[in-house]
């Protein structure tokens, strides 16, 4: 066993060029924790299959090295995909065949001994167990997604990746999903998950990395990042419009919208200081005799952080 600060995975340098020339992933390092939920965001395109694909031996990198649980996965390749597991976008099994079948096949495929009471436990956490004998072909798809994850869980593995866990299916069944990383992350296992779904980043990761065009953009902590990154909008809705910014207001970061009818401020560093500026503001307004009638403010969600991290990359490129 290796120590326990050892990071569980750790790239380094990785790039892919798909036949052709398209550049998948850029020189990517990533590090991650053993015991912690990473989520990968970013948008159609940017690079999450690949990486997921490059970890678990489905995509031949250009260069790089990964490193996973201490060992280098080029020497290491056998013993690690036993203690990776996958749930991959595309559902991929026999359909012919039963739930439960198909889910023990699975464990016996990654060398591990028959345990049917495991995959009971497995089956039971994802509602599956009523439907151990039905044949996947006739279960909806949302069933079916979960007999995806079950396959993944099968063999016990120690590092998962869940590539888009929730695209497409419906709150229900994206709240269960959301419990059982939950209980995966009681269980010691560490989740790397990829997604459109900020909320999603937002609700279970412990970490956050920002990909777009194969550039790992960004990786920290999701607390730190909105601290960060996060800014304050509020929209001073005014009494009567007004032609030009009160002399007083020089030094905020304030515009005019709708005619003069609207003052917007955003600013703040996510620590407070956006609220404290905007109550200036509010004062400054009143002794430059602008009345307004209504205060608009929102703190900015990893939504928010996210578009603007994209948006600046896509200037910067
Ligand atoms: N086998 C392949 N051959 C050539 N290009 C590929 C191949 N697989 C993916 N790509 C391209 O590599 C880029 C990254 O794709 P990838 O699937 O990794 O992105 P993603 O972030 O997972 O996107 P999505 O959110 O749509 O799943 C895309 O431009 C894609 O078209």
């Amino acid at each position: 066993m290796e120590p326990i600060h050892e990071p569980i995975l750790d790239i380094n340098g990785l790039t892919k060029v798909y036949p052709g020339g398209l550049k998948a992933l850029d020189n990517v390092d990533l590090t991650i924790r053993r015991g912690e939920i990473f989520a990968l965001l970013g948008p159609n395109g940017a690079g999450k299959t690949t990486l997921i694909g490059a970890v678990c031996g489905m995509v031949r990198v250009t260069s790089g090295t990964i490193h996973a649980f201490g060992e280098n996965l080029s020497d290491s390749w056998r013993t690690a995909r036993k203690r990776i597991g996958l749930v991959p976008q595309e559902l991929g099994f026999d359909m012919f065949d039963t739930v439960e079948r198909q889910i023990g096949y699975s464990r016996g495929l990654f060398g591990r001994a028959p345990d049917p009471a495991r995959i009971e436990e497995v089956l039971r956490s994802l509602s599956l167990w009523d439907k151990r004998d039905e044949e996947i072909r006739k279960l909806s798809g949302g069933m079916k997604r979960r007999v995806l994850i079950a396959k993944a869980l099968a063999h016990d593995p120690e590092l998962l990746f869940l590539d888009e866990p929730t695209a497409g299916v419906d709150v229900e069944l994206r709240r269960d999903m959301w419990r059982q990383i939950d209980s995966l992350r009681e269980q010691g296992v560490t989740v790397i998950l990829t997604t459109h779904y900020i909320e999603e980043a937002e609700e279970m990761a412990d970490r956050v990395g920002v990909i777009d065009k194969g550039r790992l953009l960004l990786v920290d902590e999701k607390a730190e990042m909105m601290k960060r990154l996060g800014r304050t909008e509020a929209h001073f809705i005014l009494a009567s419009p007004i032609a030009q910014i009160p002399d007083a207001l020089g030094s905020y970061p304030v515009t005019l919208a709708d005619d003069g009818a609207i003052l917007c401020y955003r600013g703040g560093d996510g620590t407070g200081k956006g609220k404290a500026e905007v109550a200036a503001i509010a004062t400054a307004l009143v002794h430059s005799g602008v009345a307004f009638t209504a205060l608009e403010q929102k703190e900015s969600s990893l939504e928010d952080i996210f578009v603007d991290l994209v948006e600046r990359q896509g200037l910067a490129a």
